[in-house]
């Protein structure tokens, strides 16, 4: 039973005033791990909601929970499976390591083939997929792929056929390679995106686009039923949930185009947060505290949603991809048992890119009635290589948003004062690279297990993504009726 009374007890002490109240409070609300500094001195969190926090993570027995998740157990119980994506990065049951060594030590050797030419010219990478299949793979690419230029790597998800068009610009077919990512490889969009790719290497000349074809899947039976051979079919565990797939041979296209051993270096990276997150007491464990804080806002502070800033242009999608991890994960009315909920599900997640955000969005973030914490992630190290004001530019916003945030200014005019005490975190990257970007994207994972095993939710299924794919099918097939509404909305388009 979950017991928030403690939670619900706790004081509303100003943020300045923590501060001014315990001299160990930085130090106590930082932790460094993996190349990545966590600063949680600008939340709400203090010795008091930490153990309050703590009380309940053992009433839901999260220590169990997580080494139950590491052991490789049932912890999808919806589904009837475990959740093995550790296993990807070393970290988890020895069978799940081993099986996941093995797929990947096959994707090292098409990508061995594909560098010693056994598939001919390949210059462009042309991956679809959507959602997991997609999402992460992009993510990583616009984070670390900027300089690469030996592949020119497109990755199409949206069914919209603009995105297709778009993509394959300037994209020679006959030096094309394409990606089939799907998990089930039965995802509609992915399929006729595939389907209308092969048409384009066939209108291009290709006699057997078959033979450009890799698939990443964990049905390979029915990559092999849709035409690619089985030797070219890269097999992931279906333990490995779409939305944290991006270890498995799902991220084949960063391997190939980044090397090896980047690829190895990002699991590595994730593996570090994945031993940080079993091993470290909870009032030192990052995504235990980030956790604690979302928990908090959400749940005590009734704050519908949380944002992240990165502050750096190669993290612009994180936003995009935590969109997916957390709310796909977290947003739940019911526990893992089928029982209400009883209280808010995961806050909604979004986000933008600094500075830009700052001359949109956060108006509303000094000034609104609703409070949202923020988090801000920034990197020491510049990605680019123009005058050093750019960067410092950048970080110095960065650190100026929390600071303003926090400390607030009184006015006589009301319209032009700031209330302040508006939480928010910071994680700062010293340089962005494969390991710090995947103990970065390990960290997000992690904290948002800590955020379901404190609510008694089951992140790991979706079935909420259903009922409107089954719609979308049965207006397809036509013959069915819906509301007058959605009648006239298919009618209009021509579509009934
Ligand atoms: O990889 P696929 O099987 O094609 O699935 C792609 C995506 O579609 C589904 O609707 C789910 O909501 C996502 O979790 C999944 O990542």
């Amino acid at each position: 039973m979950q017991d928030w009374s403690a939670i619900e007890g706790l004081g509303s002490t100003k943020l300045t005033e923590l501060f001014a109240k315990d001299p160990d409070r930085l130090a106590k609300l930082t932790v460094d791990v993996g190349g990545l500094h966590f600063d949680f001195a600008k939340t709400h969190l203090d010795d008091a909601a930490i153990d309050a926090f703590t009380g309940l993570a053992a009433t839901m027995e999260l220590a169990a929970k997580r080494d139950a998740l590491f052991a490789g157990q049932v912890v999808n119980v919806t589904e009837g499976r475990a959740a093995t994506h550790t296993a990807e990065r070393g970290e988890g049951n020895p069978d799940d390591v081993a099986q996941a060594r093995a797929f990947q030590s096959r994707m090292r050797q098409v990508i061995d083939a594909i560098e010693a030419d056994a598939f001919g010219p390949v210059r462009h990478i042309l991956h679809v997929g959507i959602g997991g299949s997609a999402l992460g793979p992009d993510l990583i690419f616009d984070a670390l792929g900027r300089d690469e230029d030996k592949y020119d790597v497109a990755i199409v998800s949206n069914v919209d056929g603009v995105a297709m068009e778009e993509a394959v610009k300037g994209f020679d077919p006959a030096a094309t390679l394409l990606v089939v990512a799907s998990k089930t490889f039965t995802t509609t969009e992915t399929m006729l995106n595939a389907e209308s790719a092969m048409a384009w290497m066939r209108e291009g000349g290709v006699e057997d686009p078959y033979g450009r074809v890799i698939a990443l899947t964990a049905s390979p039976d029915r990559a092999v039923e849709w035409g690619v051979d089985e030797t070219r079919v890269l097999p992931f565990a279906e333990s490995v949930g779409g939305r944290y797939s991006l270890w498995s041979t799902l991220g084949f296209p960063f391997a190939l185009a980044l090397g090896f051993q980047a690829y190895e270096e990002l699991l590595e990276g994730a593996a570090e947060m994945d031993r940080h997150f079993r091993l470290s007491e909870p009032a030192k464990n990052a995504p235990v505290l980030a956790a604690f804080a979302d928990l908090y806002y959400s749940q005590v502070k009734g704050c519908e949603t949380r944002a992240t800033f990165a502050y750096d242009e190669r993290l612009r999608l994180l936003p995009s991809y935590l969109q997916q991890l957390e709310m796909e994960s977290n947003g739940k009315s019911v526990t893992a048992a089928g029982e209400p909920l009883g209280r808010n599900s995961a806050a909604i997640t979004w986000g933008g890119v600094g500075t830009d955000a700052q001359h949109a969005v956060f108006q509303l973030l000094h000034q609104g009635t609703r409070i949202v914490p923020l988090e801000f992630v920034a990197v020491v190290e510049a990605g680019d290589t123009l005058d050093p004001a750019h960067h410092r530019q950048l970080l110095l916003n960065a650190f100026a948003q929390g600071a303003a945030l926090m400390a607030g200014k009184a006015n006589a005019d009301p319209a032009r004062a700031y209330a302040g005490d508006r939480p928010s975190s910071t994680i700062l990257l010293k340089d962005l690279d494969p390991r710090t970007l995947g103990a970065l994207i390990a960290f997000y994972e992690a904290r948002t297990f800590v955020n379901a095993a404190l609510l008694g939710i089951n992140p790991f299924d979706q079935f909420g993504v259903e009922l409107g794919k089954e719609m979308a099918k049965a207006a397809d097939q036509g013959g069915q009726t819906f509301d007058a509404s959605t009648n006239d909305l298919l009618a209009r388009a021509g579509l009934a």
